[in-house]
C-alpha cells in the first residue's frame, strides 16, 4: 500500500516537473516534497486503493502506465498532437553546435525554450519550498470567475471584459511608449473592465512579476491574471505569491497530465485556472479533463500568429452543446477590435472576451473600453 502511494504520487510529481524531456525524469527533491504532499492528502481520504483516491482528478491507470513506460514528454506530447518540444537545457537553447544547436520550430517554441532556462534560473534563487511559504503568506485569492460572471450579469449578458496590460508582443512590437502599468490597470478598472490580464514574461512581452506585484498593491479590486507561459508548477506557486489570483495554461504546451496536475496546484491554491486551446484538437483534450472551468479560445494560432475572431465561432459551433452541458465559461481571446467583433463572439456564446492591443494602442486604454462594446460598461 504504502510503495503504491508513493508511487502514484512521484508519478503525479513527475508529471508535473516534466522535464528533462529527452529521456524519464528521476524524484529530484522539489518533486519528492510533491510526491509527500500527494501522499499526506492520499491517507487522510483513502478508502480503497490510492490510485482510486486520486483517480478522479489525477490518474488513471492508463495514465500511470504512460508514465512509467519511461517514454520522454515530448513523445507523450507528440502523441497527444502536441508540436510543441522541450529543450530543457539550463543554458540558452540554441547555443551549441553541431547535433548539438536546436532550431526552435515556431515562436512558441523558442518562448517555452527560453522559459525553460528562465525558471530552472529563478529555481536556483529561490526553491519551491520557499515560494509555497511566500504564497501561503499573501493575502487571499479574489474570484476570477465570479468576477466575469458578475460583471456580464451587471451588462445585461455583454461578455465581461479581461483587459490586458502588456507593452509589446513578438508580433505588434511595442505597443505604448508610455507604459505605466497601475495606470493603466486603474483606468480599465474605473472604465468597467471585471479582471486584468497582466503579462509577465520579460524577453517576449516586456512584462514582469514588478508589474503584477505594483498593480495588486495599489489599491485595484478586480481580480489578476498572471499572463506567462507555464511550464512549471513553480511559477504557479510563484504568481500566487506575487498576488495574481488566475493563471494560463496553454494546451498547446502542456500535456493533459500535466494539466491536469496543475489544475489541482490551481485549486489548492484557491485560483482559477484559464486553459487555453486554439483548435479542435485541443479543445477536445482539454474538455477530457475534469475540472477546467474556463476555457480561453485564442483566435490567434501561437504558431504562426495569425488571427482570426472566425476560430471562437467555429469551436463553438462544434463543441457548444459539451460546454454549456458542462458549465464551463469560454473566454474569446485576442484581435478583438470593434463593438461588431464583440456582438460576434457573443452570438458564439462566450462569457468573456480577453482584450489587450485594441485597448492599448488608444490615448486612454479605460476610455477606449467604450469603444470597443459600442457602449460604457456598469462597473
Ligand atoms: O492583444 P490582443 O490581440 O487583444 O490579444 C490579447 C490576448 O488574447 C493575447 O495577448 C494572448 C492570448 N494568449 C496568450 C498567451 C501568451 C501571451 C499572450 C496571449
Amino acid at each position: 500500500m504504502e510503495t503504491s502511494l508513493l508511487a502514484a504520487a512521484s508519478v503525479a510529481a513527475r508529471a508535473t516537473v516534466a522535464s528533462p524531456c529527452s529521456r524519464p525524469v528521476s524524484l529530484r527533491s522539489d518533486v519528492a516534497r510533491a510526491a509527500v504532499r500527494c501522499r499526506s492528502a492520499a491517507t487522510k481520504n483513502v478508502q480503497g486503493s490510492v490510485l482510486l483516491t486520486l483517480d478522479d482528478e489525477l490518474l488513471s491507470s492508463a495514465e500511470v502506465i504512460q508514465w512509467e513506460s519511461g517514454k520522454s514528454i515530448n513523445a507523450i506530447a507528440a502523441a497527444q498532437g502536441i508540436r510543441i518540444r522541450r529543450r530543457c537545457r539550463p543554458r540558452y537553447p540554441s547555443e551549441g553546435v553541431g547535433a548539438d544547436r536546436a532550431v526552435p520550430g515556431s515562436i512558441l517554441e523558442q518562448i517555452v525554450w527560453d522559459k525553460e532556462v528562465e525558471v530552472s534560473q529563478r529555481k536556483a534563487k529561490a526553491p519551491l519550498r520557499k515560494v509555497e511559504d511566500s504564497a501561503a503568506r499573501a493575502p487571499p485569492p479574489r474570484d476570477f470567475a465570479a468576477a466575469l460572471h458578475a460583471a456580464s450579469q451587471r451588462n445585461d449578458g455583454l461578455p465581461a471584459l479581461i483587459a490586458e496590460v502588456k507593452k509589446a508582443s513578438p508580433t505588434r512590437g511595442l505597443l505604448r511608449e508610455e507604459f505605466n502599468p497601475v495606470e493603466i490597470a486603474h483606468t480599465y478598472e474605473k472604465n468597467g473592465a471585471a479582471c486584468l490580464s497582466i503579462l509577465t514574461d520579460e524577453k517576449h512581452f516586456l512584462g514582469s512579476f514588478e508589474n503584477l506585484e505594483t498593480v495588486r498593491n495599489s489599491g485595484l479590486n478586480c481580480p489578476l491574471l498572471c499572463k506567462d507561459f507555464i511550464i512549471d508548477i513553480w511559477q504557479i506557486y510563484y504568481a500566487r505569491s506575487k498576488g495574481a489570483d488566475a493563471v494560463l495554461l496553454i494546451a498547446a504546451v502542456l500535456p493533459d497530465l500535466d494539466i491536469k496536475y496543475m489544475l489541482r496546484v490551481c485549486r489548492s491554491l484557491g485560483m482559477t485556472a484559464l486553459v487555453e486551446v486554439h483548435d479542435l484538437r485541443e479543445l477536445d483534450r482539454v474538455l477530457k479533463i475534469d475540472g477546467a472551468q474556463l476555457i480561453g479560445i485564442n483566435n490567434r494560432s501561437l504558431g504562426t500568429f495569425e488571427v482570426d475572431t472566425a476560430n471562437t465561432n467555429m469551436l463553438l459551433e462544434k463543441r457548444g452543446d459539451i460546454i454549456r452541458k458542462k458549465k464551463i465559461m469560454v473566454v474569446s481571446e485576442s484581435g478583438l477590435f470593434t463593438p461588431d467583433d464583440v456582438a460576434y463572439v457573443q452570438n458564439a456564446g462566450v462569457s468573456a472576451v480577453l482584450v489587450g492591443e485594441s485597448l492599448l494602442t488608444q490615448e486612454d486604454p479605460g476610455q477606449a473600453i467604450a469603444g470597443l462594446f459600442g457602449k460604457e460598461l456598469l462597473h
